[in-house]
């Protein structure tokens, strides 16, 4: 079953088409890369996927429910591109992480033991447990956007959706997302990410798709960055008309025809 299937997709910003004839499937389980280079559509792909920017053309699917008709909201979880976790908000890594769970519980119930073991349980798998009564604003960039991610982990989604996630992180906070990450898969966890560089989340990728002038130029095994150009019997060829701005260059057994 596919968890998200675009198809056909459309969307412009006042006029201005920034996604033409997208099509993408998510398939469950599946831990899918959206790449491309600055302003090419990633973004504004997963933010139609969630219904925050309206559909010109085409049709989304959600778990197997047409996007218009889908309701069970709290089944996603979202990490936006580059939010801050709150610097100069005075909450705890523990209040910022149990937000996740308002959507679950309703804002007006108190929190129970399941909220607090589902908070726990979110800031294990990233790595700060340890930091749980902490203010947000003492953390580092990288574990504030551990929390952003344990703040999604803790309404206990079917499906995780991330924008940049590791974009400006430091070494040690993307290992530890990657681990959070391959855990979340391991309980059958569907994950859909938009990334620059993949960096220690390459492995647990199952399909990449390239993003270029808001078409899918390459949906395929992850290609190769373009530092590998060089290396010695490299043969390659390129999945689009711009590739060495882009950065990606892909093998020919990785090709698939693009949409
Ligand atoms: N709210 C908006 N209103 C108008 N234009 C927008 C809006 N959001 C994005 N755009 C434009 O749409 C195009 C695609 O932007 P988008 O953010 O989806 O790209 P991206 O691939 O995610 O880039 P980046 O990696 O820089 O985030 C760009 O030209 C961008 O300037």
């Amino acid at each position: 079953m596919s968890v998200v299937a675009v198809r056909h997709a459309a969307v412009a910003y006042a006029g201005r088409p920034v996604l033409r004839d997208v099509s993408l499937d998510v398939a469950d389980g599946q831990v899918v890369a959206i790449l491309g280079a600055n302003g090419s559509g990633k973004s504004t792909l997963v933010r139609t996927i969630l219904g925050l920017v309206p559909l010109v053309g085409g049709e989304i699917e959600l778990f197997g429910t047409p996007q218009r008709r889908f309701r069970a909201w709290t089944r996603i979880g979202y990490v936006p591109q580059r939010m801050g976790a709150g610097s100069g908000v005075p909450a705890t890594v523990g209040e910022v992480v149990a937000s996740g769970r308002l959507a679950r519980r309703g804002i007006f119930r108190p929190a129970g033991g399941a909220d607090r073991a589902a908070v726990r349980a979110a800031l294990e798998d990233v790595g700060l447990l340890d930091r749980i009564g902490d203010p947000v604003a003492t953390l580092s960039g990288g574990q504030q956007q551990r929390t952003l991610i344990a703040r999604a982990l803790a309404g206990r989604p079917d499906l995780l959706i991330l924008d940049e996630p590791t974009a400006g992180v430091d070494a040690a906070s993307q290992e530890a997302f990657a681990d959070a990450l391959r855990r979340f898969g391991e309980r059958g966890g569907t994950v859909l990410l938009v990334a620059h560089e993949l960096g220690p989340l390459e492995p647990l990728i199952d399909k990449a798709v390239v993003v270029h002038d808001g078409r899918i130029a390459y949906e395929g095994q992850v290609p190769e960055p373009a530092g590998h150009h060089a290396r010695p019997g490299h043969d390659h060829v390129h999945p689009h008309a711009d590739p060495e701005r882009d950065g990606i260059c892909v093998a020919p057994t990785d090709r698939m025809p693009a949409n």
